[in-house]
């Protein structure tokens, strides 16, 4: 179960259009102190221009606040120096130095001092990784160096966008197992993933989007058995969706075949 912390993160009524294409339409949700939220939905449900939106890396309408604080309209620097955190899809590390430099100097604003970069380490539970050289790492240390990073800044909210891109099932596993142990220290996050083992085994909460909207939020049991949520990743109505009860699979198993 969700943690009962204080609200962080909200976001209320979010619009983002692309000239005639609605992206984002209407997206209230909220992030909960020591949540991990799951951001999840069929391509080009409008996930990556939602995280652009909280971050500050597109225009949005409606309200986003953190701390009950609006910072909608702000530049991501700002965003970022207030709290919001964000990992990108694509890791760049500097190849020939060690995963503690590459924290401290890829900080996205002013740096990190070694204190910092070891706390980060270690909230993931890879301080043994720290004068490794970036060159050596293997996918999943390297998505998790890209996390570090993130943390290092001591984000409020930590957005991670697809920290499994391309990782094995039990590099994703590992991946896992260390963003919980870093959410039960405290640390909260709004993370992006095609991966639904993933996303269904660490996420407190799950909103599911779809051609931009909200079409289901809740536990991840919950989101599995939504009727809406697999008529969205199956391409079919929800009202076409036969009864949970009466599905001949159950939804899980139908919602973990679809991958990107
Ligand atoms: N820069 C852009 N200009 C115009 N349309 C865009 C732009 N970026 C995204 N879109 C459109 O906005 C919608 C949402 O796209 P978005 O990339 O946010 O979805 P997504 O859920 O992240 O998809 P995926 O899972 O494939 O990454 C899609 O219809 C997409 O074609």
């Amino acid at each position: 179960m969700a943690p009962a912390g204080g609200v962080l993160l909200t976001a209320t009524a979010v619009g983002v259009r692309y000239g005639p294409v609605t992206a984002v339409d209407d997206v209230t949700f909220e992030v909960r102190e020591g949540e991990i939220v799951g951001l999840i939905g069929p391509n080009g449900a409008g996930k990556t221009t939602l995280m652009d939106a909280i971050s500050g890396f597109v225009p949005a309408t409606g309200r986003i606040t953190l701390t009950g604080s609006e910072v909608g309209g702000q530049p991501p620097h700002r965003r970022a120096r207030a709290g919001l955190g964000r990992t990108f899809q694509d890791i760049e590390l500097y190849e020939e130095l060690t995963v503690a430099e590459n924290i401290m100097v890829g900080a996205s604003h002013g740096g990190h001092g070694a204190e910092s970069v070891r706390a980060a380490l270690a909230l993931l539970d890879i301080s043994e990784l720290a004068d490794v050289a970036a060159a050596d790492l293997s996918q999943g240390q390297r998505q998790l160096v890209s996390v570090a990073r993130v943390l290092a800044g001591r984000p409020r909210v930590a957005l991670l966008d697809e920290p499994a891109a391309g990782l094995d099932s039990l590099e994703s596993r590992w991946l896992g197992q260390r963003l919980r142990a870093a959410r039960d220290r405290g640390v909260t996050m709004l993370l992006v993933d095609h991966d639904m083992d993933l996303v269904l085994s660490i996420c407190d909460r799950i909103i599911v989007l779809d051609l931009g909207r909200v079409i289901a939020s809740g536990t991840p049991d919950e989101v599995r058995a939504d009727p809406a949520v697999v008529g969205a990743y199956l391409g079919t109505p929800a009202s076409a969706q036969a009864a949970p009860d009466a599905a001949t699979e159950p939804a899980g198993v139908a919602m973990r075949t679809v991958h990107p």
